[in-house]
């Protein structure tokens, strides 16, 4: 391949100045779809994310029989008697290869489950393991991986599971988001090293809760969620403050000035630790009338940060750690091996490429600032290696990144946002 196939960064002349509107959450969009399709009575929501991962969602939700209308941008789901047999296109999403198993665990039949190439890499197998011992037929051809169906009879016992969550987050919210609609609801114990992602979770109990599901999550390690209805609930997505990161992160590599509209006061979204972070870089951060601004001061200080909690925002961090006065270290991220590619080593390789100087912990990254030359950026079908690319084509020169429209994952409307915002 050569670099002429990539599509061309735009570099900063001058510094990014700017406003940002980004779409709905990814992980909202996909909890409210799943809550929807199993609750008590019809739901709308507004500001759903429009992407390929709430597509698929969606797609997956309707082929088990939930019924999903939309009009003036107003999604609404009408939840149907679930039944098989059905597919599932899970792409490389994983909150549709995670949640939608427990809940095709309630259909009637058989649902098959398949997605694109490198989904059938990440893991599965706690998940597929945690049904099996709730009571549901699971046939994986004892690979632990994609493709694999699950074989319902209309309900599922439920009760005490053991796991380890270590690996992702996302095997514990499946889960809780179905539990409530098992006889016996879920009691899930996580026994392992620490769960990632812990905003994830809060974001998952914090919108059982609003649906008046009883969660308690007072034991650590430990989710207990009482069988009973979910309640349809109205529901109004926020933006997406993840991919609003890489937009604000021009801001600090170039001494620019950028806000993010819509930004909330209040939030479960890993994004939400986005402020802190920036300011502990050295950019100047403010939070007003639900707007978020970041100025970049110039200076970038290099970081030992924890990102056991956020690991989503890796890529667009490392990226501003790249033009820091001083290494970083990202620690507490093995997980990001199981991502949409194996984050670790794609970072390093594609960082290092343009001459960088990164290298793989067991847990992390290290960082150590260099001179950055041109050159082709491979994505790997992540979006948020496309997002670190383009933060660090601000600032080199010639940067092309390999293809941009893998941002559609999440974020159809990046290369024209960005473009928009820094030329
Ligand atoms: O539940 C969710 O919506 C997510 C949980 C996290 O997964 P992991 O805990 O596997 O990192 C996060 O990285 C992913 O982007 C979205
Ligand atoms: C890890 C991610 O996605 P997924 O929901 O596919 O796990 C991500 O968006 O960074």
């Amino acid at each position: 391949m050569t670099a002429q196939q990539g599509w061309p960064a735009p570099s900063a002349t001058v510094a990014v100045r700017g406003r940002v509107t980004v779409p709905g959450s990814k992980s909202i969009s996909n909890r409210a779809l799943v809550l929807a399709a199993i609750a008590d009575g019809p739901s709308t929501l507004s500001g759903l994310l429009v992407a390929r991962d709430t597509n698929l969602m969606r797609q997956a939700l309707v082929s088990l029989g939930v019924g999903i209308t939309e009009q003036d941008g107003l999604v609404t789901v009408t939840p149907g008697s679930l039944k098989g047999p059905a597919s599932v296109d899970c792409g490389l999403a994983g909150t549709v290869m995670r949640f939608v198993p427990p809940v095709a665990a309630l259909a009637d039949g058989e649902i098959a489950f398949d997605g694109d190439a490198y989904a059938r890499e990440r893991p599965m197998n706690v998940i597929l393991g945690a049904l099996r011992a709730l009571g549901v037929q699971i046939e994986d051809h004892g690979t632990g991986r994609m493709p694999y169906s699950v074989s319902g009879t209309g309900s599922v016992r439920g009760g005490q599971v053991t796991l380890d969550a270590s690996g992702s987050s996302q095997f514990v919210s499946a889960l809780l988001l179905a539990g409530a609609r098992y006889d016996e609801g879920v009691d899930i114990i996580h026994d392992g090293k620490p769960v990632p992602s812990q905003p994830h979770l809060d974001m998952s109990v914090a919108m059982l809760r609003e649906r008046g599901v009883q969660v308690d999550d007072s034991q650590p390690n430990r989710w207990i969620v009482a069988p009973g209805p979910i309640r349809a609930l109205d529901y109004a997505i926020e933006p997406d403050l993840s991919n609003a990161a890489p937009f604000l992160a021009a801001a600090i590599v170039t001494g620019g000035e950028v806000t993010v509209t819509g930004w909330p006061a209040q939030t479960t979204q890993p994004g939400g630790q986005l402020p802190d972070i920036f300011t502990r870089f050295g950019a100047d951060v403010t939070l007003a009338d639900g707007e978020l601004t970041v100025r970049g001061t110039g200076r970038i200080e290099g970081l030992d940060l924890d990102l056991s909690e956020v690991g989503e925002l890796t890529p667009v961090l490392l990226a501003i750690a790249a033009f820091a006065d001083g290494p970083s270290y990202l620690r507490g991220i093995a997980h990001l091996r199981g991502h949409e590619t194996d984050r670790l080593a794609a970072l390093e390789t594609e960082f290092n490429a343009l001459g960088g100087d990164v290298t793989q912990t067991p847990d992390g990254l290290e960082i150590r600032p260099k001179p950055l030359h041109s050159g082709l950026f491979g994505t790997y079908h992540d979006h948020r290696m496309a997002h670190a690319a383009a933060v660090l084509g601000l600032v080199v020169p010639g940067l092309e990144i390999e293809n941009i429209a893998t941002t559609a994952k999440t974020l159809p409307e990046f290369p024209e946002l960005w473009s928009a915002l820094v030329s």
